[in-house]
């Protein structure tokens, strides 16, 4: 192994101890500097070591300021370990030139399957009559109401990319009708195209959050689209603004929504307490993209573009900011 002056240098930047794997598989390629390891302010680690770093690794959703980044005026790449990028100072970052990498590739299938999870848990009321069951409700109250079926439903994906072309596959697969919404048309997807999201959600049974969270995208779902979706469902494995939570919640509370599957939340790990007495709603802890499996491909997705960042080859997963 080449000594530990030899490796290309980059930036661990992290606020937690979780990840201690991912930097165990990291070290023997790079000279890791991590910040959280030391005592010092994040500040002063950085007007030390900051000036000739070159690539950065955030981890989780650690957020990287238009501060952070003065202090990296070397820096040429972000790999960020998460799919959703909003933590990241991303106009800074066009206006620097510095390519972001993000992990949607490794998480993409996981983030599908969990949102098709929460999708047929609210339709068929899983949760709910596990509830029932284990409460010794079923003898006393008899037959438990009924849920709907799946097959047939149109559901609207708001968010075409690596995570909303995944939901696709699958609920295509389920018979479901498929229709889109996205920054632009694509001309390889045979679902149709609605450029407005309102439109997507009149002609909708369900929305399927599965797009970043940027300054056009926040409470994309607002009442208007609400209104719009009728007695419909939303699953959000997104981001939580981008939904109008609080309308959402009225919405629910007052049954002019069929239901909703969230996996995200405005301001979490606060998940607005009327939700929690809601049958019709399915909570889980932002947890759609991560598995075990996922985490070994995020591992593989960071080596491998900051292996060919220093070697000058095309990277995987850029994310486009416009
Ligand atoms: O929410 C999960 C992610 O952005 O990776």
């Amino acid at each position: 192994m080449a000594s530990m002056e030899n490796l290309p240098v980059v930036l661990f930047h992290r606020r937690s101890s979780y990840t201690l794997a991912l930097k165990d598989r990291l070290s023997p390629h790079f000279h890791l500097l991590d910040p959280f390891d030391t005592q010092e302010p994040i500040s002063s680690f950085l007007s030390v070591h900051g000036y000739s770093i070159r690539a950065l690794l955030c981890v989780g959703y650690t957020p990287i300021t238009s501060e952070t980044l003065n202090f990296l005026p070397s820096l040429e790449l972000i790999v960020a370990g998460s799919a959703g990028v909003d933590h990241i100072a991303l106009q800074e970052c066009h206006r620097r030139g510095i390519t972001i990498t993000n992990a949607s590739l490794a998480f993409a299938e996981d983030a599908a399957d969990h949102a098709v999870g929460l999708l047929i848990d609210v339709l068929r009321r899983i949760s709910a009559a596990d509830r029932f069951v284990r409460a010794g409700s079923w003898p006393v109250m008899g037959d438990f109401p009924l849920g709907f079926k799946l097959g047939g439903k149109r559901v609207g994906i708001v968010g075409y990319g690596s995570v909303g072309s995944e939901v696709a596959k699958r609920l295509a697969a389920f018979g479901c009708n498929i229709a889109y919404n996205s920054r632009k048309r694509k001309p390889s997807v045979p679902f149709p195209y609605y450029e407005n999201v309102h439109n997507l959600a009149v002609d909708s049974d369900i929305l399927i959050l599965c797009c970043s969270l940027t300054k056009e995208t926040h409470h994309i779902i607002n009442e208007g689209v609400m209104k719009s979706l009728g007695k419909g469902v939303i699953v959000n494995v997104g981001r939580g603004s981008l939904v109008d939570e609080k309308t959402l919640v009225q919405f629910l509370v007052e049954g002019k929504l069929g239901g909703a599957g969230l996996d995200v939340f405005e301001n979490e790990p606060h998940v607005p307490k009327e939700m929690l007495c809601l049958d019709n709603v399915v909570l889980s802890a932002h947890r759609a993209v991560f598995t075990p499996e996922s985490f070994e491909a995020l591992i593989e997705l960071c080596l491998a573009n900051l292996k060919a960042f220093f070697s000058n080859e095309p990277l995987q997963s850029v994310v486009k900011i416009e």
